[in-house]
């Protein structure tokens, strides 16, 4: 099974929602992940049949189903917002599909619908109403009433973003076995990083409605092809810097740090460092050194997010492990590895290098 965005675009009173989408997304399990409104819910309604799109095509398995509507489509859709019928059991939310769909005799219909609900961990709670469950239950529940029925196309669209953690890992995990070796195409949308890197499912990141790189979402994190690629795949957020190549050296904000390969004097660039390569603890000699001032301290439990201002009045973010506490207004000096600075061009926001030993910038 294949699902083809064949050059597909969505104007709507003039805005540009979706701009000329091509995608091809083989069976199994594909992550698009992307900002807040990026277009991940228009793309996922389009490639549904719920939204025409105003220029290009939708094929499954070769065949154009721009046209089709979704009635007559094999697609399940699973929304953010999770959606039961009321009135209904578990039992009976699991089985509408199958029920619709008037091919599944009775003993089918029960077979499927307790596999499924076995497999969601609901297996005990089929004879409930929605309004009994807990949050992620009735997640669960509309999970498994997208997943009873096989279908072609399978769309869920940041499902597990109103769960809270502990059940967000979870269903991850359970997800993710689930989807490995699927038949048909099963596109999942979320905004968060650790949610794509858990899955390691081909993905595709999405921005101001176009396809901003598509691949291995390890790699992808690794040597971030482009600045926005690299905000996508950063939480908490990258801390950007500006800076200045100079004779072997990268300059930023009065401090700097070597890169051999710097040679192309004056060329400004920007500097992006994930926040937990940011520490307050010299790490070696060679690496950007900012005094600061101490701003916040976030603890977490697990994490402190230290938050810095810097000289220029600018914000750097550390993250820190476990519980460290500190006073705001109190200086600190914070410390950057070169080595795990990604240097992009700073007039199209291309990675130009992953570390300081990899410049190679001569002009
Ligand atoms: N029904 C709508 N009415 C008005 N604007 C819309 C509508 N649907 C989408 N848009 C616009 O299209 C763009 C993409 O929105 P979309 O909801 O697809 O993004 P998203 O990536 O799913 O975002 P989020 O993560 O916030 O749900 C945005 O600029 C949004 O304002």
């Amino acid at each position: 099974m294949t699902l083809v965005l064949d050059g597909v675009g969505v104007r709507q009173r003039g805005e540009i929602w979706l701009d000329d989408i091509t995608l091809e997304l083989p069976a199994g399990m594909t992550v698009l992940i992307g900002p807040l409104a990026a277009g991940k819910t228009t793309l996922m309604r389009v490639a549904a049949g719920l939204l025409p799109p105003t220029s290009g095509r939708v094929l499954v398995d070769g065949k154009d189903v721009t046209p089709v509507s979704v009635r007559k489509r094999s697609v399940a859709f699973v929304y953010q917002q999770f959606i039961n019928y009321p009135s209904l059991t578990v039992y009976e939310n699991i089985a509408s599909p199958l029920r619709m769909d008037r091919s599944f005799p009775k003993k089918e219909i029960d077979r499927r619908v307790r596999e499924v609900a076995g497999l969601m961990g609901i297996g005990e709670l089929l004879g409930r109403r929605p309004a009994e469950l807990s949050g992620g239950q009735q997640q669960r529940t509309a999970i498994a009433r997208a997943l009873a029925r096989p279908v072609d196309v399978l769309l869920l669209d940041e499902p597990l973003a109103n769960l809270d953690y502990k059940l967000r890992e979870q269903l991850r995990a359970d997800l993710k076995d689930m989807f490995a070796g699927s038949p048909g195409v099963v596109l999942y949308s979320t905004a968060d990083p650790a949610e794509a890197l858990t899955f390691a499912a081909p993905t595709v990141v999405l921005g101001e409605g176009r396809v901003q790189h598509a691949g291995d979402v390890a790699d992808m994190y690794d040597r971030p092809p482009t600045l926005a690629v690299a905000a996508t795949l950063s939480d908490p957020p990258l801390n950007l810097l500006p800076g200045v190549v100079r004779d072997g050296r990268i300059e930023c904000l009065g401090a700097s740090f070597p890169a051999p390969g710097a040679q192309d004097s004056g060329r400004p660039v920007v500097l992006g460092v994930r926040p937990h390569q940011v520490t307050i603890e010299r790490t070696g000699p060679g690496g950007l050194e900012f005094p600061a001032e101490i701003r916040l301290a976030e603890v977490t439990g697990s994490t402190t997010f230290l938050h810095l201002l810097l000289p220029d009045r600018r914000h750097l973010v550390a993250q820190l492990p476990g519980t460290q506490l500190f006073t705001p207004g109190e200086p600190a000096v914070a410390y950057v590895d070169p080595a795990h600075v990604f240097v992009f061009d700073e007039a199209g926001g291309s990675l130009l290098a992953a570390s300081a030993a990899e410049v190679d910038l001569h002009g």
